[in-house]
């Protein structure tokens, strides 16, 4: 068994949870409600903000020269690529720049972004890794899934985001990213190993969350804003 078929086996709960919630059912069968699309989308677009720093951090705790250019390289298709699908869907959803750059981040995008960044400015490159790699993997599950559902690549809202997140580029970053979460397993020592599960699991309990925010719409209450 692979370290990340450990992984796998251990969150699996976790991961069938976040394949039913209604928000990522709601997109692959195109019933979902805009508005919670359009949070989703500005909530992404600041997570992606700080997500991205987290492969900028890979480069810099890379031990060799094809990992540091690796992690540029992603860095580069999530500012470039990933959040244009975003910049594009703001047109579409008539949010406009400003609302962007304005928006306030809800509760549970500022506790995922920094849990990661924690992760990744105070631990080594494998924890970094573990940190990162169910967003990656997931989604592309995720949009994988959802490809298959009739319909669902052709949905005049949805469709480009199942066709970005199912595509066979993003497929292969998130198994080059399977590929070194192994490599660097392997040595580990159990403690060490325990302490990469518990964060593989944990940012895969913050994808639920983060489905679930974008779901209910949610925002700090109108009080304390
Ligand atoms: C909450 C949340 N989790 C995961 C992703 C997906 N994602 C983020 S960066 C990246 C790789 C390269 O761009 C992928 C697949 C997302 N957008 N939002």
């Amino acid at each position: 068994m692979t370290f990340c078929e450990e992984l796998y086996a251990k969150a699996k709960h976790i991961w069938i949870a976040n394949h039913k919630h209604p928000f990522v059912q709601g997109i692959g069968h195109g019933t979902l409600p805009k508005e919670s699309f359009r949070h989703y989308m500005i909530q992404d677009y600041l997570y992606l903000i700080d997500y991205a720093k987290l492969f900028a951090l890979g480069s810099v705790k890379a031990t060799d020269v094809e990992t540091m250019g690796k992690f540029g390289e992603i860095l580069h298709s999530t500012l470039n690529v990933e959040m244009d699908l975003h910049r594009q869907y703001a047109k579409k959803f008539a949010i406009s720049e400003e609302e962007l750059e304005n928006a306030q981040p809800a509760s549970s995008t500022i506790a995922y972004t920094h849990y990661m960044l924690q992760v990744a400015q105070n631990g080594t490159l494998a924890e970094l890794v573990a940190a990162l790699l169910p967003c990656m993997w997931s989604y592309n599950e995720i949009g994988r899934e959802l490809a298959k559902i009739p319909g669902a690549l052709e949905h005049e809202f949805y469709g480009e985001w199942v066709e970005m997140y199912s595509s066979k580029e993003f497929g292969e970053l998130s198994n080059w990213l399977k590929d070194l979460m192994n490599k660097l397993a392997i040595g580990k020592s159990e403690e060490e190993r325990k302490k990469l599960e518990e964060i593989f699991l944990n940012t895969s309990r913050f994808e639920f969350l983060f489905w679930d925010m974008a779901y209910h719409g949610e925002t700090w209450p109108e009080d304390i804003r």
